[in-house]
């Protein structure tokens, strides 16, 4: 992606680096100062401990070009030598800083109510207290010179570190996980070293190269100050203190240290930052998400809702759920996305409409919404084209505002009404999916509303626009039998009164066979049957389509058995191997299938199979 962020996180959690300006400047000077810590006191002490009585308190010179200080010794030659003692101390200060600050701020989480509360006041109490003034203080309290001073620093560190421990304990403690422990009674020391320690140590770590670069800057103001390395150990904080007085006849001296110390700290800034960057969860806005084009060869299908061509989606680390998928919706047609759980079926939704969370890579042949590139259309464009309707309604609703508000705002954004407006065309739509009284629950908050109410609300909202195609994804799940029923019907109308195709993701093949005209059935992350609705029962051709409708109970099946299931599980998107993904389970599976991945072919009319048994 061009410009744009510096890293990403994927899905497995490892962080990876994406280079960019500042990032490749942090990394290269922290490389730097890295091997001048190593190879600077081997290469270069010797020249630094040289006495030259010849060459005393002298400026700029070819033999020494950043002078001599007052025992003729080279000045150049002990700023490289210095880098390893600077860098060791503010490394000790870091870690001093990071262990004391980290216990610190998880003491809230284990202590008890008013011990916690103690605690709190003496993070806060601390971070108020200005940092230099208590390293100070710890360094004059405990004795000058280089402990001291990497004692004050790590001190003054230390309640940065608490504050962050603690904001970001407070957000894992919310988490359910952690609720859940707490409800079975799982200690508090326990709930912190296995559920919250683990899930916070990311952003403490990354934390640490900031806070490398302030520690690195603070011993340097030490030493400057005289109260950090004493005399004869020298780190690049003494040798600007020692260069400080001649700096009006010979700069260049006190430059040397000074421009060591503000590179090393600018690289370790740019560092963390690049790193905390990269660790950053936000999802990538629509028009960053990293989308490319692939070339397709066949022309584009006239007249179609949706063309989708070898759409597939990656995700760095986690593999490729959504594999090389092609999709074709008529206006008016009502296609059905069956599969099992991790099939690949949300990706591919949220693949249409632009919402990939970050760091998914979307690549597609052709992604086409009523004949134009979803890439060209504007976010107004697209969201009046195209509707979502979530398996959660209550979550797609904003709990602070009221429905008829948020319905309004829809009408408002997009299609500039005024809000008067706008709030009769919201009650219109509430009324038109059959919310009884629509004026009354326009003016209510979601959760005063069941949960029915608020999936019709939330169709309702696609409806604002005049959308070509509204995506489903199992929008019935949270719902009961009754209710369930009532949204297909709902649905079912939609599509007739308004002309809208309608893609609908589920996982009951009953429940699509019922309610759609066609069917396209998933598994790890492709196309392996597509087929008009009305043939399932008969027609299906592919073992796993064949297996999902058998699994299905009817009115023989006998109650008191378990369910026929499909033997085994599908596999990871990073498992899946050469040959056809269901040749595990499959009971007709040869050594064709494992080693060779079937096309889709077509196989009668209006439908195509991906298997080599079926012919
Ligand atoms: N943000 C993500 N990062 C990495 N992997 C993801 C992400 N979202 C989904 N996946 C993986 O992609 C696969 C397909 O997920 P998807 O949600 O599309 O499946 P699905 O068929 O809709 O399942 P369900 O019915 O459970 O929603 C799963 O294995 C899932 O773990």
């Amino acid at each position: 992606m061009p410009g744009g962020t510096t890293g990403d996180r994927p899905a497995g959690g490892r962080i990876r680096f994406r280079w960019s300006g500042p990032g490749v400047a942090g990394v290269v000077l922290v490389a730097l100062m890295a091997v001048l810590a190593v190879v600077g006191p081997l290469v270069w002490g010797d020249t630094a401990e040289r006495i030259d009585a010849a060459a005393i308190l002298q400026g700029t010179s070819p033999e020494h070009p950043l002078g001599t200080d007052n025992l003729g010794r080279d000045l150049l030659a002990r700023v490289l030598v210095a880098g390893r003692f600077s860098l060791a101390l503010a490394l000790a200060a870091t870690l001093i800083g990071a262990v004391a600050g980290t216990i610190l701020g998880t003491l809230p989480s284990v202590l008890p109510r008013r011990a916690a509360r103690l605690a709190t006041g003496t993070v806060n109490a601390l971070v108020a207290f200005p940092g230099l003034l208590l390293a100070m203080f710890t360094a004059v309290v405990s004795g000058l010179g280089a402990r001291g001073a990497v004692l004050g620093i790590g001190v003054a560190i230390a309640p940065g570190f608490a504050r962050l421990t603690q904001t970001l304990a407070a957000t894992v403690a919310g988490a359910d996980y952690v609720s859940a422990a707490r409800m079975l009674g799982v200690p508090r020391r326990r709930i912190l070293a296995r559920h919250v320690l683990p899930n916070i140590a990311e952003p403490l770590i990354l934390n640490l190269a900031q806070a490398l670069g302030g520690a690195l800057l603070g011993l340097a103001g030490m030493s400057f100050l005289g109260l950090g390395v004493q005399p004869p150990d020298f780190d690049w904080g003494r040798l600007l203190f020692d260069g400080f007085p001649r700096i009006y006849v010979t700069p260049e001296v006190a430059l040397g240290p000074a421009a060591a110390v503000a590179l090393a700290g600018i690289g370790f800034n740019l560092l963390g930052d690049a790193l905390a960057r990269a660790a950053a969860r936000t999802p990538v806005p629509r028009e960053e998400a990293r989308t490319h084009e692939k070339e397709t060869e066949s022309a584009p299908e006239p007249g179609a809702v949706l063309e989708v061509r070898d759409l597939t989606v990656t995700f760095p680390g986690g593999g490729t759920p959504v594999r090389e998928l092609s999709l074709t919706v008529a206006p008016g047609e009502i296609v059905g996305l069956v599969g099992e759980s991790g099939s690949g079926k949300s990706l591919t939704a949220a693949a249409i409409g632009g919402l990939v969370p970050y760091p998914g890579t979307v690549t597609y042949g052709r992604l086409h919404l009523g004949g134009r590139d979803v890439a060209t259309l504007s976010g107004k464009e697209l969201g009046t084209a195209l509707a979502m309707v979530f398996q959660d309604p209550l979550a797609a609703l904003n709990p602070a505002l009221k429905v008829g508000g948020q319905l309004a705002e829809v009408a408002v954004v997009h299609q500039a009404a005024s809000r008067a407006e706008a709030r009769r065309r919201a009650v219109d739509r509430l009324g038109h999916v059959h919310l009884p009284e629509p004026a009354k629950h326009a003016g209510q908050h979601p959760h005063e509303l069941s949960g029915g109410m608020r999936q019709r609300a939330v169709i309702a909202m696609g409806l604002m626009g005049t959308p070509r195609l509204v995506v489903a994804d199992e929008p019935t799940t949270a719902l009961d039998v009754t209710v369930q029923r009532q949204i297909l019907r709902l649905l079912r109308e939609v599509v007739a009164e308004t002309g809208t195709a309608l893609v609908f993701i589920s996982h009951d093949i009953a429940v699509v066979g019922e309610l759609c005209d066609r069917v396209v059935v998933m598994y790890a992350g492709r196309v392996v049957e597509e087929l008009p609705a009305d043939r399932l029962a008969t027609g299906a051709a592919h073992p796993y389509t064949r297996a999902l409708i058998a699994s299905l109970p009817d009115l023989d099946t006998d109650r008191t058995r378990p369910l026929a299931g499909i033997p085994g599980t599908q596999p990871s998107p990073a498992q899946v191997g050469p040959g056809c993904a269901f040749a595990p389970r499959c009971a007709l599976a040869t050594a064709q299938c494992t080693a060779e991945r079937p096309e889709l072919i077509p196989h009668g009319p209006g439908q195509r199979v991906a298997c080599w048994e079926v012919s």
